[in-house]
């Protein structure tokens, strides 16, 4: 399997603090990793760190052999680094159709499966054609978690980093979501990064599943090796889920 991304010894934080230690992690091409961890283990740190919002102190990261250490977060997304921030950051004052046109780059040359297009966003989540035309501030917390992944998959990225997607959604909204992940990486074989506190649904999704525990990882295994576990899963995350 083609390696996409390596981390080694990573080390970062913000300003002075170090939140990360020694982080060493690797994604094959067309897999999905699930990035666990109880409250505050830096899981949050580490994506952000992955698309160039902290402070990198140690260790390199690369992408598809590029290092991207010295690259600004705009110069990550045009290596390839689709990333939804916890905070979702769509453009509360442009419509639907405008936050994905902003941001729409043209797929990268040999990719295997179509480009990825406000159309194709809207075919995935039905509910975004519809409020093609509303404002960001319009939409309710699982349209815009939809915008932000939608925003993401236009950028053609190879990896899509996915910080907490189902966080404070509904039920319904989250299936919904969880389904599209699974379409997005399982059939269009898009590589990416699940974070979640709630690991049953994604491992469900994932090929492979690091844990975190106060900035390091102190798991590494197959998604299914972890879920067979729910010891291992109890003692790693706090309670049987
Ligand atoms: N902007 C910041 N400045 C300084 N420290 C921060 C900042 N953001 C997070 N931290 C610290 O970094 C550590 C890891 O936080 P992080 O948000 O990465 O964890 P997490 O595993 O994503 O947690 P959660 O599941 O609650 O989102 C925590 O101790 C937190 O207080």
């Amino acid at each position: 399997m083609t390696e996409l991304l390596k981390v080694e010894h990573l080390s970062a934080g913000y300003g002075e603090a170090v939140v990360l230690n020694a982080i060493s992690l690797s994604l094959a091409q067309g897999q999905t990793l699930a990035l666990l961890g109880r409250n505050g283990t830096g899981k949050t740190t580490l994506i952000n760190t992955l698309a160039g919002a902290t402070r990198q102190h140690a260790g390199e990261i690369y992408l598809g052999g590029i290092k991207l250490h010295k690259l600004a977060s705009h110069e990550r997304a045009a290596a390839g680094i689709g990333w939804v921030p916890q905070e979702r950051n769509i453009f509360k004052s442009l419509s639907v159709h405008e936050n994905l046109t902003a941001v729409q780059r043209p797929a990268r040359a040999g990719r295997a499966s179509s480009p990825w297009t406000p159309n194709r966003v809207y075919e995935l989540f039905p509910r975004l054609a519809e409020r093609k035309t509303n404002l960001g501030t319009q939409l309710s917390g699982g349209e815009q978690q939809m915008l932000a992944l939608g925003r993401a998959l236009v950028l053609n990225p190879t990896l899509l980093l996915l910080d907490e997607p189902c966080e404070g959604l509904a039920p319904i909204i989250v299936q919904e979501l969880l389904r599209a992940i699974r379409r997005i990486t399982r059939e269009e074989g898009l590589s990416a990064i699940l974070v979640e506190q709630h690991p049953q649904a994604i491992l469900a999704i994932s090929d492979t599943a690091a844990v975190l525990e106060r900035g390091t990882v102190v798991y590494q295994g197959t998604a299914t090796s972890l879920q067979e576990q729910p010891e291992l899963l109890d003692k790693l995350l706090g309670v049987a889920r």
